[in-house]
């Protein structure tokens, strides 16, 4: 038995998986570990040396996963993060921390999503990180996202609510409003703080729109993504079309579905190789006494 000591996240939900091989989690969590630990497992391989690291709350398994290969698999490898979450992560996981000016072609990177249609289309931006995470998954040669069952639809805004997240320049946000109500969101909104006055601010200084669209747009979301960045003070549009080759889900009975760039389909009943690659010790041993505590690395609201 192995994990990260002493970390029970807390998913929003009491129910627990209980496998052999990992700690219990809420099925939630759980899901979202078997999609990344399944991900990493089969597309960060050893002669991948520059990786990608999305942002959100399925990621510190991601990175979690990649700290189990060992030293000797990370040791000439570089992390490029995209926000200031990622960048703790891969700090915290004492791997070396990298920029894309400087690696502008990327192996492989990983990201969770708020929401994947029936072509591996993507909703993401929930955590305001969508235009750094969609320039490492275009720098990236394989780009692949990870999420929870409740992530897996067949159109955009299913379950996601909140809208398509609209990064703007923030001199022209009421502009960029005033045009969403116009082109068919009419409750398009500015996205705000929750423990601060006025707007969420990305890490790239810039302010977030929410815009709900109706079922015809999400059903084409290549038309309204490309409708979107004609809108002049839009920095970046968190619709990720044509980009991931593969979605790994983890389901709530510990089974993981994986859909593919081409239509196929895999239904994978557990993990492959529950054990870190390599190596039977603990994970958090690589850290060099810097425990990657998944509960301190999840984004705050
Ligand atoms: O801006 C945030 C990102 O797009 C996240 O990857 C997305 O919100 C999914 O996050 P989570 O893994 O927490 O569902």
């Amino acid at each position: 038995m192995w994990g990260i000591a002493g970390s029970e996240v807390n998913g929003g939900d009491s129910t627990e998986l209980t496998t052999d091989d990992a700690p219990k989690l809420s099925a939630i969590e759980g899901s979202k570990r078997l999609a990344a630990w399944t991900a990493v497992d089969r597309h960060v391989k050893s002669e991948h040396k520059v990786i990608g690291i999305g942002s959100g709350s399925t990621v510190p398994y991601v990175v979690e996963r990649i700290v189990a290969q060992g030293r000797e698999a990370n040791k000439d490898r570089v992390f490029i993060p995209t926000g200031f979450q990622s960048k703790e992560l891969i700090v915290k996981g004492n791997l070396l921390l990298g920029d894309v000016d400087q690696y502008p072609r990327i192996d492989v990177t990983v990201d969770g999503a708020d929401e994947v249609d029936k072509d591996l289309n993507c909703i993401k931006g929930g955590g305001a990180c969508h235009l750094r995470e969609k320039v490492l998954a275009e720098a990236a040669d394989t780009f692949i996202v990870v999420a929870d069952y409740r992530k897996n639809s067949d159109i955009l805004g299913t379950t996601y609510k909140a809208g398509v997240p609209i990064e703007v320049a923030p001199f022209a946000y009421a502009k960029v409003l005033q045009n969403l109500h116009a082109i068919g969101s009419p409750s398009a909104v500015l996205r705000m703080a929750q423990k601060k006055a006025g707007p969420v601010v990305s890490d790239n200084g810039n302010f977030i729109i929410d815009a709900p669209f109706p079922e015809e747009d999400m059903q084409d979301p290549y038309t309204l993504l490309t409708k979107l960045k004609m809108l002049t003070g839009v920095v970046e549009v968190g619709l990720f079309c044509h980009m991931a080759k593969a979605a790994y889900f983890g389901n709530q009975d510990g089974s993981i579905t994986v859909r593919w760039l081409d239509g196929n389909r895999e239904e994978l009943s557990s993990l492959s190789s529950p054990m870190p690659v390599g190596d039977e010790k603990n994970p958090l041993d690589y850290a060099n006494g810097n425990d990657v505590d998944v509960n301190e690395l999840e984004p705050k609201a």
